[in-house]
Protein backbone atom coordinates (compact mmCIF):
# COMPACT_ATOMS: atom_id res chain seq x y z
CA UNK A 1 0.00 0.00 0.00
CA UNK A 2 1.77 3.09 -1.17
CA UNK A 3 1.69 6.17 1.54
CA UNK A 4 -0.42 8.45 0.20
CA UNK A 5 0.25 10.96 2.45
CA UNK A 6 3.83 11.70 0.62
CA UNK A 7 3.48 10.08 -2.67
CA UNK A 8 3.36 13.01 -5.75
CA UNK A 9 2.97 11.21 -8.52
CA UNK A 10 4.86 12.65 -12.19
CA UNK A 11 1.93 13.73 -13.67
CA UNK A 12 2.35 14.18 -17.43
CA UNK A 13 -0.72 15.45 -18.61
CA UNK A 14 -0.62 19.48 -19.78
CA UNK A 15 -2.02 22.07 -18.77
CA UNK A 16 -5.80 23.15 -19.64
CA UNK A 17 -4.97 26.16 -22.09
CA UNK A 18 -8.10 28.88 -23.49
CA UNK A 19 -11.96 28.72 -21.83
CA UNK A 20 -12.60 25.39 -20.61
CA UNK A 21 -15.28 23.71 -22.03
CA UNK A 22 -17.91 21.16 -20.28
CA UNK A 23 -20.70 19.16 -21.82
CA UNK A 24 -22.88 18.16 -19.01
CA UNK A 25 -25.27 14.39 -19.86
CA UNK A 26 -28.74 13.83 -17.63
CA UNK A 27 -31.72 11.81 -17.35
CA UNK A 28 -33.74 13.54 -15.36
CA UNK A 29 -34.95 16.77 -13.38
CA UNK A 30 -30.68 17.75 -13.42
CA UNK A 31 -30.50 19.33 -10.00
CA UNK A 32 -26.79 18.83 -9.76
CA UNK A 33 -26.71 20.23 -13.55
CA UNK A 34 -28.25 23.40 -11.73
CA UNK A 35 -25.63 23.50 -8.85
CA UNK A 36 -23.13 23.70 -11.51
CA UNK A 37 -25.22 26.55 -13.99
CA UNK A 38 -25.15 28.25 -10.71
CA UNK A 39 -21.22 28.43 -10.12
CA UNK A 40 -20.72 29.35 -13.60
CA UNK A 41 -23.54 32.08 -13.53
CA UNK A 42 -21.04 33.88 -10.71
CA UNK A 43 -17.81 32.92 -12.92
CA UNK A 44 -17.06 30.24 -10.58
CA UNK A 45 -17.20 27.13 -12.18
CA UNK A 46 -13.38 27.89 -14.15
CA UNK A 47 -15.58 26.82 -17.24
CA UNK A 48 -18.47 27.14 -19.40
CA UNK A 49 -21.03 24.48 -19.62
CA UNK A 50 -20.97 24.63 -23.77
CA UNK A 51 -23.79 21.63 -23.47
CA UNK A 52 -26.86 19.72 -21.93
CA UNK A 53 -27.54 15.88 -23.58
CA UNK A 54 -30.09 14.17 -22.12
CA UNK A 55 -31.07 10.18 -23.47
CA UNK A 56 -34.49 11.50 -22.11
CA UNK A 57 -37.15 13.94 -24.47
CA UNK A 58 -38.84 15.04 -21.49
CA UNK A 59 -36.28 15.58 -18.58
CA UNK A 60 -36.42 19.19 -16.36
CA UNK A 61 -32.77 19.50 -16.83
CA UNK A 62 -33.06 20.73 -20.87
CA UNK A 63 -35.33 23.62 -19.40
CA UNK A 64 -32.65 24.33 -16.80
CA UNK A 65 -30.85 24.30 -19.34
CA UNK A 66 -32.43 26.43 -22.29
CA UNK A 67 -33.50 29.19 -19.33
CA UNK A 68 -29.49 29.35 -18.52
CA UNK A 69 -29.13 29.73 -22.57
CA UNK A 70 -27.31 26.55 -22.60
CA UNK A 71 -27.66 24.04 -25.98
CA UNK A 72 -30.03 21.76 -25.06
CA UNK A 73 -29.82 18.36 -27.06
CA UNK A 74 -31.81 14.95 -26.89
CA UNK A 75 -30.60 12.05 -27.81
CA UNK A 76 -33.53 9.11 -26.81
CA UNK A 77 -31.72 5.66 -26.49
CA UNK A 78 -34.93 4.57 -27.81
CA UNK A 79 -34.17 4.83 -30.82
CA UNK A 80 -30.47 3.36 -31.49
CA UNK A 81 -30.28 -0.68 -32.25
CA UNK A 82 -27.59 -0.96 -29.34
CA UNK A 83 -25.85 0.71 -26.70
CA UNK A 84 -22.42 0.83 -29.07
CA UNK A 85 -24.71 2.52 -31.65
CA UNK A 86 -26.39 4.58 -29.17
CA UNK A 87 -22.65 5.75 -27.68
CA UNK A 88 -21.52 6.02 -31.11
CA UNK A 89 -23.88 8.59 -31.87
CA UNK A 90 -23.57 10.20 -28.38
CA UNK A 91 -19.77 10.96 -29.15
CA UNK A 92 -20.30 12.80 -32.12
CA UNK A 93 -22.98 15.14 -30.37
CA UNK A 94 -20.23 15.21 -27.64
CA UNK A 95 -17.09 15.76 -29.48
CA UNK A 96 -19.17 18.51 -31.95
CA UNK A 97 -18.90 20.54 -28.86
CA UNK A 98 -14.74 19.98 -28.40
CA UNK A 99 -15.16 19.57 -24.44
CA UNK A 100 -12.87 19.40 -21.74
CA UNK A 101 -14.64 17.82 -19.53
CA UNK A 102 -17.44 15.22 -19.80
CA UNK A 103 -20.04 15.27 -16.93
CA UNK A 104 -22.66 12.39 -15.67
CA UNK A 105 -25.52 14.31 -13.48
CA UNK A 106 -28.14 12.00 -12.97
CA UNK A 107 -27.13 10.43 -16.65
CA UNK A 108 -28.78 6.79 -16.38
CA UNK A 109 -27.50 4.87 -18.82
CA UNK A 110 -24.23 2.23 -18.44
CA UNK A 111 -21.73 3.30 -21.05
CA UNK A 112 -19.87 1.03 -23.41
CA UNK A 113 -16.04 0.87 -23.05
CA UNK A 114 -15.75 2.63 -26.53
CA UNK A 115 -17.35 5.67 -24.96
CA UNK A 116 -15.75 5.42 -21.80
CA UNK A 117 -11.89 5.08 -23.53
CA UNK A 118 -13.03 8.24 -25.77
CA UNK A 119 -13.09 10.45 -22.47
CA UNK A 120 -11.07 8.55 -19.82
CA UNK A 121 -9.56 10.63 -17.69
CA UNK A 122 -12.01 13.54 -18.16
CA UNK A 123 -15.36 12.60 -17.29
CA UNK A 124 -16.50 12.79 -14.16
CA UNK A 125 -19.70 11.34 -12.44
CA UNK A 126 -21.71 11.93 -9.60
CA UNK A 127 -23.34 8.77 -7.45
CA UNK A 128 -25.26 9.01 -4.29
CA UNK A 129 -23.61 6.46 -2.13
CA UNK A 130 -20.45 6.40 -0.48
CA UNK A 131 -18.62 4.18 -2.80
CA UNK A 132 -17.36 1.27 -3.41
CA UNK A 133 -20.52 0.78 -1.05
CA UNK A 134 -23.96 0.75 -2.94
CA UNK A 135 -22.63 0.85 -6.88
CA UNK A 136 -25.48 0.64 -9.24
CA UNK A 137 -29.08 1.83 -8.55
CA UNK A 138 -31.27 1.84 -5.73
CA UNK A 139 -28.69 3.46 -3.22
CA UNK A 140 -30.54 4.88 -0.91
CA UNK A 141 -32.75 2.06 -0.09
CA UNK A 142 -30.26 -0.51 0.05
CA UNK A 143 -28.51 1.83 2.72
CA UNK A 144 -31.37 1.97 4.93
CA UNK A 145 -32.03 -1.90 4.58
CA UNK A 146 -28.67 -2.48 5.62
CA UNK A 147 -29.59 -0.28 8.69
CA UNK A 148 -25.98 2.39 8.11
CA UNK A 149 -25.35 4.63 10.02
CA UNK A 150 -23.59 6.34 7.39
CA UNK A 151 -24.20 6.85 3.91
CA UNK A 152 -23.96 10.20 1.35
CA UNK A 153 -22.15 10.67 -2.13
CA UNK A 154 -19.17 10.58 -4.38
CA UNK A 155 -17.86 12.37 -7.45
CA UNK A 156 -15.58 10.00 -9.50
CA UNK A 157 -13.65 9.71 -12.31
CA UNK A 158 -15.88 7.30 -15.08
CA UNK A 159 -13.95 3.93 -15.92
CA UNK A 160 -15.18 1.13 -17.90
CA UNK A 161 -16.15 -0.16 -14.45
CA UNK A 162 -19.58 0.57 -12.99
CA UNK A 163 -19.08 3.27 -10.59
CA UNK A 164 -15.92 1.48 -9.99
CA UNK A 165 -13.68 4.47 -10.94
CA UNK A 166 -11.59 6.53 -8.84
CA UNK A 167 -12.99 8.64 -5.87
CA UNK A 168 -11.90 12.51 -6.18
CA UNK A 169 -14.26 13.42 -2.95
CA UNK A 170 -17.27 12.09 -0.85
CA UNK A 171 -19.23 13.53 1.62
CA UNK A 172 -20.88 11.77 4.56
CA UNK A 173 -24.52 12.31 5.83
CA UNK A 174 -25.78 10.50 9.40
CA UNK A 175 -28.75 8.36 8.73
CA UNK A 176 -31.30 9.50 11.87
CA UNK A 177 -33.28 6.22 13.16
CA UNK A 178 -36.21 7.48 11.77
CA UNK A 179 -34.83 8.13 8.33
CA UNK A 180 -36.54 7.85 5.64
CA UNK A 181 -35.44 7.27 1.57
CA UNK A 182 -37.19 10.88 0.59
CA UNK A 183 -35.17 12.44 3.98
CA UNK A 184 -32.08 10.40 2.93
CA UNK A 185 -32.01 11.71 -0.56
CA UNK A 186 -32.46 15.02 0.42
CA UNK A 187 -29.29 15.06 2.64
CA UNK A 188 -27.66 13.39 -0.01
CA UNK A 189 -28.62 15.75 -2.57
CA UNK A 190 -27.81 18.92 -0.38
CA UNK A 191 -24.25 17.76 -0.27
CA UNK A 192 -24.31 16.71 -4.21
CA UNK A 193 -25.08 20.13 -5.01
CA UNK A 194 -21.75 21.31 -2.99
CA UNK A 195 -19.19 18.50 -3.59
CA UNK A 196 -19.98 18.52 -7.48
CA UNK A 197 -19.03 22.19 -8.40
CA UNK A 198 -15.89 21.50 -6.48
CA UNK A 199 -14.89 18.62 -8.17
CA UNK A 200 -15.77 19.74 -11.59
CA UNK A 201 -13.87 23.40 -10.77
CA UNK A 202 -10.68 21.99 -9.81
CA UNK A 203 -10.45 19.50 -12.78
CA UNK A 204 -11.39 22.79 -14.90
CA UNK A 205 -8.09 24.05 -12.81
CA UNK A 206 -5.67 21.43 -13.65
CA UNK A 207 -5.74 20.72 -9.68
CA UNK A 208 -8.17 17.34 -9.89
CA UNK A 209 -6.43 14.98 -12.55
CA UNK A 210 -6.54 11.28 -13.22
CA UNK A 211 -2.98 9.71 -13.21
CA UNK A 212 -2.90 6.13 -14.39
CA UNK A 213 -5.79 4.78 -11.90
CA UNK A 214 -5.42 7.47 -9.09
CA UNK A 215 -7.44 10.32 -8.41
CA UNK A 216 -4.88 13.05 -7.79
CA UNK A 217 -5.49 16.74 -6.42
CA UNK A 218 -2.52 18.84 -6.62
CA UNK A 219 0.21 16.63 -6.95
CA UNK A 220 -0.38 14.20 -4.38
CA UNK A 221 -3.00 10.98 -5.01
CA UNK A 222 -6.05 11.03 -2.99
CA UNK A 223 -6.83 7.53 -0.85
CA UNK A 224 -9.57 5.58 -2.24
CA UNK A 225 -12.78 7.24 -0.63
CA UNK A 226 -11.19 10.73 -2.08
CA UNK A 227 -11.32 13.71 -0.43
CA UNK A 228 -13.56 13.69 2.44
CA UNK A 229 -15.28 17.48 2.40
CA UNK A 230 -17.37 18.58 5.27
CA UNK A 231 -20.62 20.27 4.98
CA UNK A 232 -18.86 23.50 6.13
CA UNK A 233 -15.82 22.51 4.94
CA UNK A 234 -17.63 22.40 1.18
CA UNK A 235 -19.45 25.66 1.51
CA UNK A 236 -16.64 27.07 2.72
CA UNK A 237 -14.61 25.94 -0.30
CA UNK A 238 -17.25 28.04 -2.75
CA UNK A 239 -18.26 30.41 -0.15
CA UNK A 240 -13.80 31.35 -0.19
CA UNK A 241 -14.30 31.47 -4.38
CA UNK A 242 -17.24 33.74 -3.77
CA UNK A 243 -15.18 36.39 -1.49
CA UNK A 244 -12.78 35.97 -4.15
CA UNK A 245 -15.46 37.53 -6.81
N1 LIG B 1 -19.16 2.49 -17.88
C1 LIG B 1 -19.74 3.30 -16.97
N2 LIG B 1 -20.93 3.85 -17.25
C2 LIG B 1 -21.53 4.66 -16.32
C3 LIG B 1 -20.92 4.89 -15.07
C4 LIG B 1 -19.64 4.30 -14.82
O1 LIG B 1 -19.03 4.52 -13.74
N3 LIG B 1 -19.09 3.53 -15.79
N4 LIG B 1 -21.61 5.65 -14.10
C5 LIG B 1 -23.05 5.67 -14.33
C6 LIG B 1 -23.94 6.45 -13.41
N5 LIG B 1 -24.70 5.47 -12.62
C7 LIG B 1 -24.52 5.59 -11.26
O2 LIG B 1 -23.87 6.52 -10.77
C8 LIG B 1 -25.54 4.48 -13.20
C9 LIG B 1 -26.38 4.83 -14.26
C10 LIG B 1 -27.20 3.86 -14.84
C11 LIG B 1 -27.21 2.55 -14.38
C12 LIG B 1 -28.08 1.53 -15.05
O3 LIG B 1 -28.24 0.41 -14.55
N6 LIG B 1 -28.65 1.91 -16.22
C13 LIG B 1 -29.48 0.99 -17.02
C14 LIG B 1 -30.80 1.69 -17.36
C15 LIG B 1 -31.47 2.17 -16.09
C16 LIG B 1 -32.64 3.10 -16.42
O4 LIG B 1 -32.80 3.46 -17.61
O5 LIG B 1 -33.33 3.48 -15.45
C17 LIG B 1 -28.79 0.66 -18.34
O6 LIG B 1 -27.96 1.51 -18.81
O7 LIG B 1 -29.13 -0.41 -18.89
C18 LIG B 1 -26.36 2.20 -13.32
C19 LIG B 1 -25.54 3.16 -12.73
C20 LIG B 1 -23.31 6.19 -15.72
N7 LIG B 1 -22.74 5.24 -16.62
N1 LIG C 1 -26.33 5.96 -10.54
C1 LIG C 1 -26.51 7.30 -10.99
C2 LIG C 1 -27.37 8.05 -10.00
O1 LIG C 1 -28.21 7.48 -9.33
N2 LIG C 1 -27.15 9.37 -9.94
C3 LIG C 1 -27.95 10.20 -9.06
O2 LIG C 1 -29.07 10.68 -9.79
C4 LIG C 1 -29.50 11.89 -9.16
C5 LIG C 1 -29.74 12.90 -10.25
O3 LIG C 1 -30.36 14.01 -9.67
P1 LIG C 1 -30.46 15.36 -10.52
O4 LIG C 1 -31.00 14.97 -11.89
O5 LIG C 1 -31.42 16.21 -9.73
O6 LIG C 1 -29.08 15.93 -10.60
C6 LIG C 1 -28.37 12.33 -8.20
O7 LIG C 1 -28.74 12.09 -6.87
C7 LIG C 1 -27.22 11.43 -8.59
O8 LIG C 1 -26.36 11.12 -7.49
Amino acid sequence: MSDYASDTLNDLTPEPTGARRVVVLISGNGSNLQALIDEQTHDRLGGEIVAVISNVADAYGLQRARDAGIDAVVLPHGEYDSREAYDGALIKVIERHEPDLVVLAGFMRILSSRFVQRFHGRMLNIHPSLLPAYRGLNTHAKALADGVAEHGCSVHFVTEELDGGPVAIQAVVNVSGDETETSLKEKVHTREHLIYPIAVKWFLEGRLRLVGETAVLDGTPLPPHGLRLSHADAAEELDEDHDDA
